[in-house]
């Protein structure tokens, strides 16, 4: 009786057992095990335990008396726990008796939790990193999770919540309706201590089930949102106006006839020149050095203009390429050339319509473009780059070069038309040394400006460093003397310019070293004729031009050149 029960559980026992000799030659399995190490029955009796659990190391016998072991070994994509006991099977005998469960399963389930509380943790801490108010319910609509936020708002410790009807813990809320309808409200208006705020409540599915429901709170007050909407759309609306202004102000005359600072009788006469050329559209042709104020001029007669409110735009030829110039100047149309825009791009003649253009360093355009504007100039219409449509344009020219155009004409570097057409006002800027009485003038005006810039006050200046600044050449002209001006500030500690403020390349030209360029000498001595040559006809224009070998009007020309 007692056998047979011992037999039965042998026989239907789940846990695997295996009876080793002191070999390690198995003796006998139960099914189970047979299950667990091989797939056929009866198989394992009389072989040796290492061929199916190859890492089970019982201690041998004799020496094994109280070891028991355990071990977890992977066998036929199973993973298996074992454990060994000493066993005696007959007075003289001893053996091992093994004890196999299959863990398999088990471990993936343990995986499977470890996963879930993984899963739970980043869960948690996202719910709780939240800006927005976050509630979970059930399908019954009780709360199952809370967020950090949201208790903060509400001010009740979470745990209290956790499991009760959500509409006994959220003010207005309607998840517990959410729940039964299965339909997301979103963007909705929810009365919350006092303030409306903003929350969409969104069921939770599990295939056509509807588990739950989560609610998701916006801690703004409404009316915060509607401030901050109205403040967004102010910001816009100021970015555009100085957007827009500071777009007119790039294509408009910044400067006026009162910045032009001198009180030269030449430069008095340019003023007057500047205000009378400015009541008709015809071209003007501003000669004059580099830095001698051409492109101030440009400005002063524009904003002189009656058309003074529209566009100024200005175009440097020499600094554009040369096969960039016509498209620059005239616009193209879309798909006149390989990376021309989408659309075409409307052209600086166009951009200056009703206003002014103001072509700088024109000595410098090439001769390819030149016949190109001459013919905008005569026909007051232009193509765009690509394009058959004739465009109108009235548009006032003002032209400008430090070089000598009739020197590139006769050099065949300037079209001769080209020239005529563009010196219809002619405005020639006499050069700083031309006009040394102006001197003191500008540096009390850049003094003051410069000043105020750089914010170090209005400084004097010492009378020895005004007599250095006053017998120098200025080949730079006034942008020379605007620079040299600033260093000084730059440098100075007092209140006054001294001479050891400027630039030592000064201070060595008026010890009588002067470097005067050819160009400035032959100048010099090119006034000197035309006044000894008006001396001696007593003002005789014609005369005095007779005898130097000039036309009437080139002598008109150098004498308004050198302000005489
Ligand atoms: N009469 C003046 N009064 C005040 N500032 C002047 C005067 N003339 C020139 N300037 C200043 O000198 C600097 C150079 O002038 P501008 O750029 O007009 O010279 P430019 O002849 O056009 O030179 P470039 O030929 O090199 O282009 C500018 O800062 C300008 O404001």
């Amino acid at each position: 009786m007692y056998f047979s029960k011992l037999s039965l559980i042998w026989q239907t026992c789940v846990q695997g057992m295996i009876l080793c000799n002191s070999e390690l030659i198995i003796e006998a399995a139960n099914p189970s095990a047979e299950r667990m190490l091989v797939s056929s029955a009866n198989c394992l009796a009389g072989k040796p335990l290492a061929m199916y659990l190859p890492t089970i190391k019982p201690a041998k016998s004799g020496e094994m008396e109280q070891v028991i072991t355990e071990e977890t070994v992977s066998v036929k994509a199973k993973t298996l726990n074992v454990c060994t006991f000493p066993v005696t099977i007959t007075e003289k005998q001893t053996g091992i008796l093994l004890l196999l469960n299959d863990v398999t399963e088990l471990k993936e389930v343990r995986k499977k939790l470890e996963d879930t509380e993984k899963w739970k943790n980043i869960l948690t801490t996202v719910l709780d990193t939240a800006y927005e108010g976050i509630v979970i319910v059930d399908e019954n609509g009780y709360v199952t999770t809370f967020n950090q936020a949201y208790e903060n708002f509400i001010g009740v410790k979470r745990e209290k919540m956790i499991g009760r009807p959500v509409e006994e813990v959220v003010e207005n809320t309607r998840l517990h309706i959410v729940v039964k309808t299965g339909k997301p409200e979103i963007r909705q208006i929810q009365r919350i201590k006092g303030h409306d705020m903003i929350c969409d409540r969104i069921p939770i599915r599990e295939g056509n089930k509807i588990i739950g429901a989560v609610g998701k709170v916006l801690f703004r007050d409404v009316s915060e949102i509607d401030q901050l909407q109205e403040q967004t759309r102010r910001l816009k609306q100021e970015l555009e106006y100085y957007k827009g202004r500071l777009r007119r102000q790039q294509q408009q005359a910044r400067y006026s006839v009162e910045n032009i600072i001198g009180k030269s009788k030449v430069i008095s006469d340019l003023k007057e020149m500047v205000s009378k050329a400015a009541t008709s559209r015809s071209t003007v042709l501003l000669r004059g050095e580099s830095g001698t104020g051409k492109e101030l001029f440009a400005h002063a007669i524009h904003n002189s203009s009656p058309f003074y409110a529209k566009a100024f735009i200005k175009v440097n030829c020499a600094a554009i390429p040369e096969n960039l110039l016509e498209s620059e100047l005239f616009g193209y149309e879309e798909g006149a050339f390989t990376g021309a825009k989408k659309g075409g791009k409307i052209g600086k003649f166009e951009q200056a319509e009703g206003g002014s253009i103001f072509l700088d360093e024109i000595g410098d355009m090439p001769l390819s473009m030149q016949v190109k504007l001459l013919r905008v100039l005569q026909e007051r219409e232009l193509e765009r780059v690509g394009g058959t449509q004739t465009i109108k344009i009235n548009t006032r020219v003002i032209a400008a070069t430090n070089c000598e155009l009739e020197e590139l004409v006769l050099d065949g570097k300037f079209r001769q038309d080209l020239f005529y057409r563009l010196n219809v006002v002619s405005l020639p800027i006499p050069a700083l040394r031309q006009r040394t009485e102006d001197i003191p003038v500008l540096i009390e005006h850049f003094l003051d400006k410069l000043g105020k810039v750089l914010g170090c006050g209005h400084k004097k200046i010492s009378s020895d460093a005004l007599e250095i600044l006053l017998n120098h050449s200025w080949p730079g002209n006034i942008r020379e003397l605007e620079n040299v001006l600033e260093r000084a500030l730059n440098i100075v500690d007092g209140d006054e310019i001294l001479a050891e403020h400027l630039p030592d390349y000064l201070i060595e030209t008026t010890n009588g070293a002067a470097i005067v360029t050819l160009k400035e000498a032959l100048a010099k001595k090119e006034c000197e004729m035309l006044k000894k040559a008006l001396e001696t006809t007593h003002g005789n224009v014609i005369e005095a031009a007779r005898r130097l070998g000039l036309s009437k009007s080139s002598f008109y020309e150098k004498m308004s050149r050198y302000g005489i």
